[in-house]
């Protein structure tokens, strides 16, 4: 650990080596002093990392697919970019990254000046292979505005929780030498997961990915209208022209930002799953046909990542309208979106798909349907507006 210590108010930074080793660190010689990862971090996150050895006690991540998934290219404008080296169909792994360096994500250099010298105190903390794919990392800020590793970070970094909970409002952020590479699309192809227990992010195809094809990652809200998102990319100095960005008119601007604006209030525009399920006065496809619509934005979109909650919701439906081959329709879909990123998931919908019936309320809304229907040709006055 580090004796070199900066202060901010009440805060009390300094620079920890995470003694963590990815393939090939040991054989490069990497002595006890360097480490693969170097952080600079809030006092009270030291002593939580290192309590009960934490981070010497990290879990194994899952390995990276051999032969890779990925390869780094140049992608015209755009620098160098990640693309699929093969076919990769939706749901799978696409690789696994661990950070070379975390630091403090509010890295505004006006109110910390002491941040400048403290980043880049970092260099000599981590192993030279580190140290190596560190530096070769795009940097759009030039070296007189900010020293090299904050450059770095400002144009790689993004959000990580270290400890969970989060112990302090203080956000980190993780400079990933496989995952920067994966320029940003306001559609997306993938979504990646940090995972706090192997100190590793991973990286999941969203949808089919052809060989050839780029890997696209998302640095800001891809909700926010396209003029807005150009904004909030600014920091990153290029103006976007992704498919979604680069429209022909303004008439396409405005059905874009529209439908992105749907997607992002639709809990509130649309009658949810759960009061819908016990709510026999609305219609038995309420949210079948909601869900469908906006799997059609999301698919307008190429918003990838929006599609798990709705699908979910669309199998339920048909589980609660005893629907047993649509159900298996959208209950696949949805374990094969969830089995790397939502594992959890995955396996609650395995387990029905293996015994449908096992679903709580399978079939529910089919029998009080026909308990209705019986009831009504009975002529009784079927007070539905209370919950059966
Ligand atoms: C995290 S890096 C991505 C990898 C980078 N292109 C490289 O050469 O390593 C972020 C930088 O890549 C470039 N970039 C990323 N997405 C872009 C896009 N959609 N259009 C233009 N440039 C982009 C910008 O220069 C941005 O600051």
């Amino acid at each position: 650990m580090s004796d070199v210590q900066w202060f901010s108010g009440s805060q009390r930074f300094t620079i920890l080596d995470a003694p963590i080793f990815d393939s090939g660190e040991e054989e490069l010689g990497c002595s006890a002093s360097t480490s693969a990862c170097a952080m600079l971090v809030e006092e009270p996150l030291v002593e939580l990392l290192f309590r009960d050895d934490q981070l010497l006690r990290m879990r194994t991540p899952p390995q990276t697919p051999d032969p890779p998934n990925f390869y780094v290219a140049d992608a015209g404008t755009k620098g160098a970019g990640m693309f699929a080296a093969r076919d990769i169909p939706a749901g799978a792994l696409i690789l696994v990254d661990r950070p070379v360096a975390i630091v403090p994500s509010d890295i505004n250099p006006e109110s910390c000046a002491w941040k400048r010298d403290a980043f880049d105190a970092l260099i000599p903390r981590v192993s030279s292979r580190s140290r190596e794919r560190l530096l070769a990392l795009a940097n759009v800020h030039p070296l007189e505005d900010n020293p090299v590793v904050e450059g770095i970070a400002l144009t790689n970094a993004f959000g990580v929780d270290l400890v969970l909970p989060p112990v302090s409002e203080q956000e980190y952020g993780g400079i990933f030498p496989d995952i920067s590479r994966a320029n940003h699309c306001c559609g997306l192809n993938t979504a990646i997961k940090w995972d706090p227990e192997t100190f590793s992010v991973w990286m999941y195809s969203l949808r089919d990915v052809r060989a050839g094809e780029e890997i696209h990652n998302q640095y800001i809200d891809v909700l926010a209208p396209r003029d807005e998102r150009r904004a909030q990319l600014a920091r990153y100095k290029f103006t976007c022209m992704c498919p979604h960005c680069d429209l022909p008119d303004a008439e396409a601007v405005t059905r874009s930002d529209v439908a992105r604006a749907e997607l992002r209030h639709w809990r509130n525009l649309y009658t949810r799953f759960e009061p819908w399920a016990e709510d026999m006065c609305r219609a038995d496809d309420t949210v079948i046909n909601s869900s469908l619509r906006a799997l059609g934005l999301v698919e307008q979109e190429g918003l990838w990542g929006m599609q798990v909650p709705f699908m979910e919701d669309i199998a339920l439906s048909y589980a609660v309208l005893g629907d047993e081959p649509q159900f298996r329709v959208w209950a696949e879909k949805v374990v094969i979106l969830c089995r790397g990123q939502d594992p959890k998931r995955a396996a609650k919908f395995s387990r029905w798909l293996e015994d449908p019936k096992s679903y709580k309320r399978w079939g529910w809304r089919a029998k009080q349907r026909a308990l209705l229907d019986k009831q009504r040709a009975r002529g009784v006055d079927v007070d539905m507006s209370v919950p059966w």
